[in-house]
């Protein structure tokens, strides 16, 4: 067994009088995946960005509960917020460089860290290319517009940005839903390699894929986690009458 990496504890979330995430308690390993699955409204997306506080930036939100990363509770009144989401990095839908170079799209992170060796930052962005395997189509035009890339090659390069300030734990809310099946292919192979390095949190609502690249699967349904379990079990012996009906597609 590894460490925990994520310790969700009774977890309530409120967007003014809508009861959003009710109840929640999860643990993430280290270096695993989880997929978090479920119908759309269901509160995959704003389970997910209660792992790093991006909620906080929405008005009249309101949240019960705990969550620990690596033991450290993220909703205590001393957390500094931008060093929280240095060590839980994110990766959105649709791709969304900034309209910058390459290489100041992955510079970016470190240098708003501090970061102003050019050497360094050199080394950094080509450690965080090769990891999004994404260095070999890109090393000869750095400096050329990341807005000029595919979407596939865009949205890798999204996580070498992310990768780039050296986080621990990566969400990622529906990463290939922008994408053609080859660009999905490569970035559920390139997770596979991620995952010996970082932890995983991913929204996905296609099955398959979660079925494909996680270790354990989160069944939520109206705000509530029917069940977790590991995901070839949830996916071959659900415990919850609700999670069979939606995985054989008689629900949503
Ligand atoms: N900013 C917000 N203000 C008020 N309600 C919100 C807000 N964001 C989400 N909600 C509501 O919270 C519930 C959960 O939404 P959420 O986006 O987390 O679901 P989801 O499972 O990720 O859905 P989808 O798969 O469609 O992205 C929904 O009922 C949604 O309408």
């Amino acid at each position: 067994m590894g460490q925990t990496a994520i310790e969700v504890r009774n977890l309530d979330l409120y967007y003014g009088e809508k009861h959003a995430l009710k109840d929640i308690s999860m643990s993430v390993e280290e270096n695993s995946i989880v997929a978090l699955i479920g119908p759309s409204g269901c509160g995959k997306s704003t389970f997910l960005r209660t792992l790093n506080r991006m909620n906080d930036m929405i008005e009249g939100v309101r949240i019960e509960g705990t969550v620990e990363i690596y033991g450290e509770n993220i909703y205590h009144k001393d957390v500094d917020v931008e060093m929280l989401r240095k060590r839980v990095g994110m990766v959105f839908q649709a791709p969304n460089p900034f309209p910058k170079s390459i290489y100041d799209n992955v510079a970016y992170g470190p240098r708003i860290h501090g970061i102003k060796s050019k050497a360094r930052l050199d080394e950094i962005v080509e450690k965080s290319l090769k990891a999004a395997a994404l260095w070999d189509e890109v090393k000869d035009r750095l400096k050329e517009r990341a807005t000029g890339l595919s979407g596939g090659q865009q949205q890798r390069l999204c996580i070498a940005r992310a990768l780039a300030v050296e986080p621990e734990i990566l969400l990622m809310d529906e990463p290939t839903s922008a994408l053609d099946p080859i660009s999905t292919a490569k970035i559920e192979e390139l997770l596979q390699d991620l995952k010996k390095d970082y932890t995983i949190v991913i929204v996905t609502h296609n099955m398959q894929q979660a079925a494909r690249i996680s270790d354990k699967t989160a069944y939520f349904l109206n705000g509530v986690l029917v069940e977790y379990s590991d995901t070839d079990k949830l996916f071959s012996n659900p415990e919850r009458k609700e999670t069979e009906d939606y995985i054989t597609g008689r629900f949503g």
